[in-house]
């Protein structure tokens, strides 16, 4: 079953969501020397900075960072998903003078070819580095429009059946050149965790959540909580769930 986490702000979900990884830490840490995480771009890097940033129980040394998905853009860029995540998270950390975490990104030495074979290249590169039995947290986050990772509502990619990570040239919100996890890659997940908040999520969550034959994304994903050995949650604020019939919990 699929777990709904409700709150009434971004500071409570930044603490739970906060709680509940850190609890995914220290099972994973109990049984393996890393902590491997994807982190999506968008909404989700706020609450995490929120939530994370000076807590004493991260052991930042012993996390491995993926992205769900990314921008083929340069690292710097204002669209990079690792250049938000570095913003907000990683540059405060480095002031803290801690053993960081690593970080897994896309070869930027090919971002500015235009030929979309070197974008494959790109998506192939980060298939090898990435953990061949699946990441143990995928956090991820649901745009307006249902999308999760950069696998936009209709789009080809999401019937691929062989590549665990692939390119796209013409995602339908800016920048159109990304890379991203497949769902053929999510399924092999340790725990799968969507963050949405804000009203302008309300209506897809009602599709999300009261149809059971959607086919949207971020519903396709939800329908890989029997596939994932810790399941599939949503952490969201009260505006996001207004009206989405689901039973509410706190974590
Ligand atoms: O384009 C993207 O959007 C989604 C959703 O972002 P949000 O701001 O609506 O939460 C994000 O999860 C993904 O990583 C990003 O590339």
């Amino acid at each position: 079953m699929v777990k709904v986490y409700a709150y009434e702000d971004n500071d409570a979900i930044a603490e739970s969501l906060a709680k509940f990884i850190i609890q995914q830490q220290d099972a994973i840490l109990a049984t393996k020397e890393q902590f491997t995480i994807a982190i999506s771009g968008g909404s989700l890097i706020s609450i995490l900075a929120k939530g994370l940033l000076k807590n004493k129980d991260i052991k930042w040394s012993k996390w491995v960072i993926y992205f769900s998905d990314e921008r083929v853009v340069p690292l710097n860029d204002k669209d990079s998903n690792f250049g938000a995540f570095e913003k907000e998270v990683l540059q405060p950390l480095a002031h803290e003078n801690l053993i960081g975490p690593t970080v897994v990104t896309i070869n930027e030495s090919l971002v500015h070819s235009k030929d979309h074979k070197t974008d494959q290249q790109i998506a192939e590169e980060y298939e090898a580095s990435l953990p061949e039995h699946g990441i143990d947290l995928v956090l991820l986050g649901c745009g307006p429009d249902g999308h999760t990772c950069s696998l936009f509502p209709g789009h080809q990619l999401l019937s691929e059946s062989n590549l665990n990570v692939a390119a796209l040239y013409d995602s339908p919100k800016p920048p159109p050149r990304r890379i991203t996890l497949t769902l053929k890659y999510l399924a092999k997940s340790g725990t799968i965790c969507f963050v949405a908040t804000g009203s302008s999520k309300q209506t897809v969550l009602k599709e999300i959540f009261g149809h059971s034959e959607s086919k949207l994304p971020s519903a396709i994903v939800n329908g890989l909580a029997e596939d994932v050995k810790g399941g599939v949650c949503w952490f969201v604020d009260n505006a996001a769930v207004e009206g989405v019939e689901v039973e509410k919990l706190q974590y």
